[in-house]
């Protein structure tokens, strides 16, 4: 049977792998049992298997395969692909090379080709449309069934670059399936934020080894896996996520349900913002902790209305910040990140990296030079890129804050002279294949909010870092029928206008610190936003 390679289904692909099977289970009914509850494509590897097994298996395998009409790849082994008359062969960058194996398979056999990155896309674009059908984009996280791994995980950024050159270099025809370390807990945000610049183009579906074929129970796995590609919507808060754009009145609702609400916020961050954040959420009818025990953030999560604040500024062990995210992560409570100097240092660069691609962020808060890096906009304007925004292009800070929005699907706020604020979650929406349909990172709602310069929010510490407490504080306390992107836009202009009205009151930075907490117990309490002095515009 000739599968027209238009028609096959990528979305949930099965890679076998015999030596993880567990107790009373084979290859074959680990295969069937994937098949049966939505398997739409499947390749045999089994890399430490004599010929004379593999081709046994194969036979198998395939003819369960027939039965489900789904069509069989082969791993690497050409020369058995032929002998069985499978459907397609998928080789690796240090396998036999495409051109010879398109040679021996004839034009209507499936190839496949492992890619880790844009060089390698170049290439296959260069071939054109006869030879590459399809990519495994990865290792997208770390996994311990590809022995001896030569590439480290890129994570859902670096299959975006990989989807991005798809779309430069023209390989329309291209198909693409994510693979390496794929599990029910990162599978939404994956085909959420693996989309093209473009809007046009996201994964045509998931590639997974071992959470099919270690499973004790197949079936059950599979259909769990079924249900997220089929899901369409990435629900990772529990309050509304849609597009509205905030007014002063939605701002009034915001602050009502965080008063009557009292968010616990729990801060992992840095030394110097520990007790003046504790401050400012203590002024914000919120009940702040201040906790870095591992053990403990899974039962912080699950206590109402959590909320967490991550500021990479702390000196927490990673291993804490991973389980903290995904504590928060698991039960659906927001997590506010501030990725202190993303790239400062080599080390930060890493850091920050390692925790954007390992869970979904709510909320990720920067100042101009921290949000151009994370947008890669920094290039050109390294030398004296300032942490204001005042003699800044507001056209480069929108863009780079719309553009953080579009690739973490998260919302997205830059600080400075001009706060800018970006919504990038389209409402939890997620399609294989056709990403956002076109919309891009410039068609994001995005918020300015200023009042003015107000040079003296430079001179004390953590003002930047308890811009973090308060959006903490006002995404925590939203019910669930809230609005997240109000609730954003409404700590924005909170802070800055009690930053405003403080810098009126105070006599320099020390009683400034003073001022600014007084300013916004003031604001908060009073509960008047069409009355603060700071402005807020679509842009
Ligand atoms: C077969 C394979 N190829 C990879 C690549 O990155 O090219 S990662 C991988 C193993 C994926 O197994 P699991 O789903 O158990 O993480
Ligand atoms: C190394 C591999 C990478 N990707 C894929 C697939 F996902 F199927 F494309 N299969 C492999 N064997
Ligand atoms: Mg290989």
């Amino acid at each position: 049977m000739v599968f027209a390679k238009n028609d096959v289904d990528y979305s949930l692909y099965l890679v076998t792998d015999s030596t993880m099977l567990p107790p009373g289970t084979t290859l074959c009914s680990q295969v069937e049992a994937g098949l049966k509850n939505g398997v739409t494509l499947v390749q045999i590897r089994e890399k430490d298997t004599e010929t004379r097994d593999f081709v046994e298996e194969a036979l198998e395998v395939q003819k369960i395969c027939k039965k489900y009409k789904v069509p069989l790849i082969i791993n690497d082994r050409v020369d058995v692909a032929m002998a069985i008359d499978a459907d397609g062969v998928h080789v690796g960058q240090s396998d036999m090379p495409i051109p010879m194996v398109r040679k021996l398979l004839g034009p209507s056999k499936i190839l496949g080709w492992s890619v880790g990155k844009p060089s390698e896309v170049e290439t296959l674009a260069k071939w054109g449309p006869d030879m590459v059908d399809y990519i495994g984009v990865g290792t997208l996280f770390p996994t311990l069934t590809k022995k001896n791994p030569k590439k480290s995980p890129m994570g859902p950024q670096g299959a975006i670059a990989v989807l991005d050159a798809l779309e430069e270099f023209k390989a329309i025809w291209c198909r693409t399936v994510g693979i390496g370390g794929l599990h029910p807990d990162n599978i939404q945000r994956v085909i959420c934020q693996c989309v093209s610049s473009n809007g046009k183009r996201s994964l045509d579906g998931i590639s997974l080894v071992s959470d099919i074929m270690a499973a004790p129970d197949a079936c059950a796995a599979t259909k769990r896996l079924r249900g997220l590609l089929d899901g369409s919507k990435y629900q990772f808060v529990d309050c509304k996520l849609n597009e509205t754009f905030p007014t002063t009145a939605s701002i009034q609702s915001v602050i009502s349900q965080v008063s009557s609400n009292r968010p616990l916020v729990q801060h992992i961050t840095n030394k110097v913002h520990q007790n003046f954040g504790a401050n400012v959420t203590l002024a914000l009818g919120s009940s702040p902790i201040m906790s870095e025990i591992e053990s403990e953030v899974s039962e912080l999560a699950r206590i109402p209305n959590a909320s967490l604040l991550l500021n990479t500024g702390s000196v927490a062990p990673i291993e804490t910040l991973k389980a903290a995210i995904n504590a928060y992560n698991e039960v659906n409570r927001p997590i506010t990140f501030d990725p202190v100097g993303y790239s400062a240092t080599e080390t930060r660069l890493c850091l920050n990296n390692t925790l954007l691609t390992y869970g979904q962020f709510t909320c990720i808060k920067g100042n101009c030079s921290e949000i151009l890096s994370l947008a890669k906009l920094n290039k050109d304007r390294m030398k004296g890129v300032d942490a204001n925004s005042g003699n800044m292009d507001i056209n480069l800070l929108v863009r780079a804050t719309q553009i953080v929005a579009f690739q973490y699907r998260t919302i997205a706020v830059c600080t400075g002279e001009f706060d800018c604020v970006a919504n990038g979650i389209f409402d939890g929406k997620y399609k294989l294949s056709s990403g956002t349909a076109g919309i891009t990172a410039e068609d994001l709602p995005c918020m300015i909010i200023e009042d003015g310069p107000i040079p003296i929010m430079g001179d004390i510490t953590a003002s930047g870092c308890s811009l973090g407490s308060t959006i903490a504080c006002f995404i925590g306390g939203l019910n669930s029928t809230g609005n997240l992107f109000d609730a954003v836009v409404g700590a924005v202009l909170l802070y800055k206008s009690a930053g405003k009205l403080a810098s009126t009151r105070c006599q320099g930075s020390g009683s400034f610190h003073v001022q600014l907490i007084d300013a916004l117990y003031q604001l908060f309490h009073e509960n008047k936003p069409e009355s603060w002095s700071a402005s807020l515009k679509k842009f």
